[in-house]
Parts: C-alpha cells; structure tokens; sequence
C-alpha cells in the first residue's frame, strides 16, 4: 500500500485557513489566480461554472480544485455570495518575489450575503440588510438591520407579527439568529424564506450586547439612542456588531449611530396589505408596483428613501403636510426642480462612497467621484437657503458640502485618477516636492535611453543596436551578429539569440537602478498620500451621512413633483378628520398599464366613521371592484407618505392602520390560500381594529359554500359596524345578499360597479353607483373568457331554473330579512358594559404601569382586582 504523504507546506497552509471559517467557502490566492479546494471547489464549479479539475496536494490522494484569474473576483464574487454562499478571501500578504519561504497569506475579508461592502454585488436602489433576531424569555422579540454599505444601523422589538412585518419590508439578505432558537426561528417565520447564520448563545446576552455597542460607539449609556429600555432591541443589536467582528469588518466609523424605528408615528400596515397592495412588488412577474410607479428619483439615495417612505407613510399630519409643501414649492418653481435634478445626476451614491471612506476601501478614482458630488452640493445649498419654503430653507441650512474636502480633493488627486492606487498617476503635480522629482527621473527615461542608444551607436559605429528590458536581466544592448565584432571588450554578454547578442553596460545598470528604485518610491510616495487623504476625509464622515439624507430627501420629493405633473396627480388635503373624500380617484398602477386609448374610468368616494361608514360593493366579476378598493387605500396611502394623488381631489383624514384581506381563492399561487389562513387573518383585523383604521376586505367568505361564506361575511360587517370604532370599510362581494344589511345598520351603504347589458353583452362601465346589484353577471364572464358556447347556455339554464325554485337567491334573501331584524347585537367586550364595577376594574388594570411591577406587586394588584369583583376587601 503505499504510503500516505505529507500534506505540502502551501497545503498546511490552506487547511489552517480553511479551519478559521470552516463553513465558508475558500478563495485561495496563489500567484494570479484564486484557487478553491476540495468541496469548494465542487461548489464553486457548479455556481459558477469554471472548470472542475485535480490537484495531487502531496498526499497519495489527489483534491479536486476549480479557480479563476484574481482580477475577476468581481465578476465571480457577487455570483458566489448571490447564491447564497459566505465566502473566505485569502490574499498574499507579502510579494511572492519577495518571500523567502512560503508567500505569507491571511484571510482579508469574510463576504457573507449580509455584509458586502461595495462591488458589483449591491444593487444601487436597494438596501442590502443583515438582520439579527433575538427571542427573548417571553414572546418578546428584538430585531436589528444593519447596511455596511451605507452605515444605516436600526433596530426595534416587539410581538412576532411585528418583526414578521419589519423583516418583510427590510429584506435582509442574511439573519442572525441564537443556536438555541433555530427551532423557533424556523416556526415563527415559516411563510418567509430567509438566509441564517447561527452564533453562540452567549453573544446574544444584554451584558454582551450592551458591551459591544456603548465601545463602538464610546458612549457611558444607550440612552441617546432610545433604547436603554429595549434590553431585546440591544441584544439584536449587539449580535449584529459581533458579527461585523467575525467576518472582518472592523473598520466601520460610518456606523455613527443606532436608530430605533418609532412603530407609533408610521401607518401599521400588515404583510398582507403590502403584498396585495403591490407596494414595493408586483404579485405578477409582468406586473408593477406603486414604487415602480412613483419612483423617479435621480440618485441611489433617493431610491432607497423611497422604498422605505412606501413602506412607513406618516401619521402626524403636520410631518405629512411638511412634505407635500415641498413638493408644491417645486411645483411653483420649475427653476429649482431642474437645479435639483441637474444636480441630483452628478452626486451619485455618496452614502455608499463614503461608507467605503471608513472601511478604507475607497478607490482613488471614487475619491474624485465624492469631490465631485460634494461641488454638486454647493448649488443646491445655494437654491434651498434662498427659497422661503421653511423645509427647504432648514435642509439648505444643514447641507455642508465640506469644501475643505473637496478643494483638498481637486488639489492633490488626479481628476482622471484609476481605479487603483497601485496603478499610479493619482497623486498631482505639485502636492510633494519629492515625489515630482522622482517622477522627472522616470518621465525622462526615455529621453535618456534614447540617448545613450545614439550615442553609443555612433561611438560603436553599430548603426542597428537596440537597448530594450525584460524582466530576467534589466535594460540590455541588443546587437545583431553581423556588427558582433564592434561590440567593445567594457560590456558583458548576457544572452545569445539566434541573430543577435544582448549586452549589459555599467551606465545602463546604474541607471536602471535609479530609474526602478524612484517607480518603487513613487508607488510608496502615492500610497501614502493617498492614505493621508483618506485619513482627513474619515472626519467628515458624519457631516457627508447628514448630506447624503438631506439629498435623499430632496430626491423623493422633487421626485413626487415630476410624478405628479407627469402623471396628472394633485395636492390631497390631509388632515385630522375621519373621512375620507375621494372625487375622480384612479388607481396609480393601472392606470399606467392600460393598452394605448383605453382611459381609465376615475370613480369618487366618501367613506366616513359617523355616516358612510361600510360600503358594500357589489358587481360583476371583471367589473372593477378590487381595483376601486385598492386605489382607495393607495391614494390615501399616497397622500400620507406626502406625494399627490392620482385624483381630481382628495381630503383624507389621517389613516392609521389599512387592513387587506383577499379572498382566499384570489392568492392561491402563494401557496397559502386555505380557509382557515383567510380567518385567521380576518380574525386578526378584527381585533386590532382603530378608529382610523382603513379595512379591505375582497371577497371575504368565498373559500367556503356560499351559505357559509355570506354568513360569516355578514357576521363580520355586523361586527365591524357595531364595534365603537367604526373603522371605515370597502366589502366588495359577489354575495348580493349582504346588501340586506344596508336596511338595518345605519351606516353601512350598498354600492356596485356598474355593467350595461347590450345585447345579452356585458359591457364594463366601471362606474361606481349606488345600490345594491341584483346579479353576478358570472356566466358572462365565462362567456367572454371563451368558454364553449354549449356550456354557457346549459349553465344560463340551470341558473334560470335555480332562481324559478327559489334556492340560491330569493329564500335566503327573505332570510336574511329576518336574521337582520333580529340582530342580537354583538357583547363587544365586557369594557363597554356601564356597570359601576366593571369601569373600576378596568380603571385599575389600565392604570397599571407593567413594566416596573415586580411578580409580588402584580400578585396584590390581581388580588385587589378580585375584592372589587367579589366586593370583599382582601382578607376577608
Ligand atoms: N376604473 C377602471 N377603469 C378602467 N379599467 C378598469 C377600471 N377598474 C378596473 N379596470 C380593469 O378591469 C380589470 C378587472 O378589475 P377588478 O379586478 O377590479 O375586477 P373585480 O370586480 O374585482 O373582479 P373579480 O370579481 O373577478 O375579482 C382590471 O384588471 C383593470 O384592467
């Protein structure tokens, strides 16, 4: 058998990397390429389909390796971590030339899907997150989302439907999360497929966390960032530093601060409501969002404040009102509009730029990109300062385009600077005197070659001799062999060709030596510049993170202005009251998508807690009636992220919960259209419903038989209407029979989408009218969905027969009168029952600050609670 063989030395070395990041994948930097090993490098063929071959590593068994040239790591890289791999860069310390043994090699940086600096792998208008969750003892959650690539660090706790919905909306690419909680991880989440790194439990401790982030950021307490209190918020928090720790990435001055999101001054909206709503994502792989829709932005920046302005619209009318005065400034000023996007082009995605500031891993040629970002700056400073609009007055007052860097900038780099300090030619003429002077020696090399080349060819009489380089022996004097003769005895032959010899002289090395040693200073001389300068810039790094949301914000509303003119949409009133007063409203989506000379048919609404308080809408299949209730919710959420309105006008009063509930069959491609989901999740608006709560329900109650689902529909509206917030509601149905409902509750109106018939022809209107509709209209609608004539006319016969035995329509309408009248009512809760007793105990219970009562105090609360009940003091 033969023997098993020492691993080589470079083989050693690879395995004691391997073992630092087991479960990574290894990029292996050897000479030019980076190679990869063993499983890797099965991973990495397949991923990336570079070719699988076999290398013997001096053991008697040979590994399998696949690799690529270095300089396609950003061609390479972004498909590994895309696919969901974290993967180990391993560089060469040392110049191999240089290395007396084995090169010197280090691990230089862990990319993981959740941590990614720059490069082509982030994608301009989207953030790239890295989560951490944790689950404390109860059912409380923490939850925190980091970008290194722009520094935004934010954190929040709450119930699991809470930091469900803020994962949703934040994307990340990766979750941390506890080893012990992979289980529950799994079940909380198990609708959302996420990407998990598991740490040790202990990293996921408050005295850990709280460690960790008061040395980041070198603060005595975390109360200025407002979440002393948040013990689940900080322990998220704190993995997420941990992890930046383990991956590499420690040089992240641009994480200035930790944001806690203010769940109370954003409209709560469920996932449901942001999928169905199409806010951010079409449901369809052709289809458009609002986003798509209303982003017009012009820099990175902005694109990403949008995304986050959908997804959070405001509840504070005045913030709200803030914004839709800007967008009417630039409305009224077509000057500042084109300032603003003339401008806006040329600054680019500072946030990210200067992030690379702090990671140190900016080029030469994007320090130029930030100077120039930073001169766009000064016009728009200029155009804000001066304008009387309050907004942009105070963003004109805090915009600092920090001329000390800029003109320090201009000064020292070369506007055509490359990509690579390495490259050379980024510092200028003029910055250090050393350095010109070594450049005079290297610019002038080839005066001097071609000097001494004539000169010597006129004193040797050898009219065809040649000096040129190689890398083996330096600058050489070629002679062909016909003029061998007149070489003279002073220079040394170094190499025979078959035509000609090639000498070395004296002057020529010591020259050589002059000329390669200044290239090597120059290349010192420029990296330490360069350096110095980034250096200075890490200073300003909070100043240019304030700029960049300043510009992000300037961005979004200038883009609602363009949107607005582009797409005919007016100035919403927004306000405290409860109504909401829609007239000619559309809906922003599709009406975008409508083929050429289709018009969309605008409709008007008034919904309102005291009068019109649940529109019933009825109408025909295709009539239009999700779009209607869709558009509603859109405009009144448009109108609260501050945008215009696809509307004549619109007065909203302040929404703060929009509730989206779709017939179950209506998203059955997600996979999760059961019944019992769609009840679950009517439950859940149902006991969350405010008094400024907007409800959608879309044919809620057709996942079942139609006695089932008009009953539980009725059930529902009933409930909805007695409940003392009133929440306005849209409740489009096919069920015509809930328009039976209109004649004993007050505030519930029947509406429907009107058809004509011509012809025996259903012809859309797409009118808005009101009362209540008589027919379903559905066996047209197969008919126009091409469905063999034979079929629809057996089935209009059938239809005929089962309304002339009265068994679908008339006996249940009949019915329905009497469940109407003999409403019982619904026992709401035992809160809204006037006995003297119960407010006191609800007094007491509300009176309760829970969060600084011990398991003791709660005990004697509970107890006196039961002596108000039983009316027994305690002791008694
Ligand atoms: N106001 C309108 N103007 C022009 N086209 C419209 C209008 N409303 C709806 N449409 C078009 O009609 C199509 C059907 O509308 P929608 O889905 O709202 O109907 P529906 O009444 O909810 O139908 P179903 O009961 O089958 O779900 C939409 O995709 C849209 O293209």
């Amino acid at each position: 058998m033969a023997k098993e063989a020492a691993p080589t030395p470079m083989m050693k070395q690879y395995l004691a990397m391997k073992q630092k990041h087991p479960d990574a994948l290894l990029l292996y930097r050897v000479g030019d390429f980076y190679e990869t090993y063993g499983q890797d490098a099965i991973v990495a063929s397949e991923i990336l389909g570079i070719t699988l071959t076999r290398r013997s590593n001096g053991a008697a068994k040979s590994v399998e390796m696949a690799g690529f040239p270095h300089h396609a790591l950003d061609t390479y890289l972004p498909k590994l971590v895309r696919a969901g791999k974290r993967v180990a860069i391993c560089d060469q310390l040392e110049d191999p030339k240089l290395a007396k043994k084995l090169v010197k090699r280090g691990i230089t940086e862990l990319v993981t899907p959740g941590v990614v600096v720059g490069g082509t792998i982030l994608d301009r208008k989207e953030n790239n997150f890295l989560a951490a969750v944790h689950f404390d003892k109860k059912s409380l959650l923490g939850v925190a989302f980091l970008d290194i690539s722009t520094g935004e660090f934010i954190t929040s706790q709450g119930t699991p439907d809470y930091v469900d919905k803020l994962l949703v909306n934040f994307a990340p690419k990766e979750v941390l999360i506890e080893r012990s909680n992979r289980q529950r991880f799994a079940d909380t989440f198990s609708n959302s497929k996420y990407l998990t790194f598991e740490l040790d439990d202990w990293i996921f401790t408050e005295e850990a966390a709280r460690d960790r982030l008061l040395k980041h950021f070198e603060t005595r307490n975390l109360k200025g960032f407002g979440v002393d209190d948040m013990p689940a918020a900080v322990i998220a928090s704190g993995a997420v530093l941990h992890y930046l720790d383990l991956t590499q990435h420690t040089h992240i001055k641009h994480i200035t601060t930790l944001s806690r999101i203010e769940a109370e001054r954003y409209v709560r909206l469920d996932k449901f409501t942001v999928r169905n709503l199409e806010l951010v994502a079409p449901m369809a792989e052709d289809g458009m969002s609002l986003l798509s829709v209303i982003d017009k932005t012009l820099s990175p920046m902005g694109a990403r404040m949008m995304h986050r302005w959908v997804l959070f619209p405001l509840k504070d009318v005045k913030a709200i009102n803030r914004r839709l005065d800007v967008v009417d400034y630039f409305f009224k000023h077509p000057d500042a509009r084109d300032l603003v996007k003339e401008q806006l082009e040329l600054v680019g995605d500072i946030e990210r730029l200067v992030s690379k500031v702090a990671v140190g891993r900016i080029t030469p040629r994007e320090l130029v990109q930030l100077k120039c970002a930073l001169q766009a700056i000064e016009p728009v400073k200029r155009m804000c300062s001066a304008s009387d609009e309050p907004v942009l007055a105070s963003i004109g007052e805090q915009l600092n385009p920090c001329r000390g860097v800029s003109e320090r900038i201009e000064k020292e780099i070369n506007p055509d600077a490359p990509a690579q300090v390495s490259r050379g030619n980024v510092i200028n003429r003029g910055v250090d005197p050393q350095l010109d002077e070594l450049r005079d020696i290297s610019y002038s090399s080839k005066d001097y070659l071609m000097r001494l080349q004539q000169q010597e060819s006129e004193r040797t009489g050898i009219p065809s001799l040649k000096i040129a380089y190689n890398n083996v022996f330096g600058y050489y004097i070629e002679v062909r062999n016909t003029h061998r003769d007149k070489v003279p005895p002073e220079w040394v032959r170094k190499q025979t060709l078959v035509n000609a010899e090639r000498y070395i002289t004296q002057e020529l090395k010591e020259y050589e030596e002059k000329i390669l040693g200044a290239e090597e200073k120059i290349a010192l001389i420029e990296a330490r510049l360069f350096g110095e300068l980034v250096a200075a810039v890490t200073d300003y790094i909070p100043a240019i993170q304030t700029d960049s949301a300043l510009i992000a914000q300037l961005d979004c509303l200038c883009a609602f202005t363009r949107v607005a003119i582009d797409n005919k949409y007016n100035r919403p009133v927004v306000d405290d009251s409860l109504d909401i007063d829609i007239t000619a409203g559309r809906h922003p989506v599709i009406e975008r998508r409508l083929p050429p000379g289709e018009a969309y048919v605008p409709n008007s609404l008034h919904l309102s807690n005291d009068d019109q308080q649940v529109m019933i809408i009825t109408g025909p299949n295709m009539a239009g009636k999700s779009a209607l209730l869709r558009q509603t919710a859109l405009i009144a959420l448009m109108a609260q992220i501050g945008c215009y309105v696809p509307a004549e006008s619109a007065r909203i009063g302040i929404v703060d919960k929009i509730f989206t509930r779709v017939g179950a069959s209506d998203n059955i491609s997600l996979g999760e259209s059961t019944f019992m989901v769609e009840m679950t999740e009517a439950a859940s608006i149902l006991n969350n419903l405010s008094q400024r709560s907007l409800v959608l329900f879309d044919e809620l109650g057709r996942g079942t038989s139609t006695y089932d689902g008009i009953s539980i529909a009725w059930a529902i509206v009933e409930y909805i209407h007695e409940n003392p917030c009133h929440a306005k509601t849209l409740f489009a149905t096919h069920y015509h029979e809930l328009n039976e409902m209109a004649k004993s509750f007050r505030r519930i109106k029947n509406y429907n989408v009107a058809v004509k018939e011509i012809d025996g022809k259903v012809v859309f209107v797409r009118k808005l009218v009101k009362g209540g509709s008589a027919h379903s209209f559905g066996i047209h609608v197969a008919k126009i969905a091409g469905m063999p004539p034979s079929i629809v006319k057996r089935a209009g016969e059938v239809l005929k027969q089962l309304e002339a035995n009265n068994q679908v329509g008339k006996t249940l309408t009949r019915d329905l009168d009497d469940v109407a009248t003999s409403r019982s009512g619904y026992q709401l809760s035992f809160f809204q029952l006037d006995d003297p007793v119960l407010s006191q105990v609800r007094d007491e219970i509300l009176g309760l600050d829970i969060n600084n009562l011990t398991p003791m105090e709660a005990l004697n609360k509970l107890n006196d609670i039961k002596a108000i009940i039983t009316g027994k003091s305690q002791g008694d």
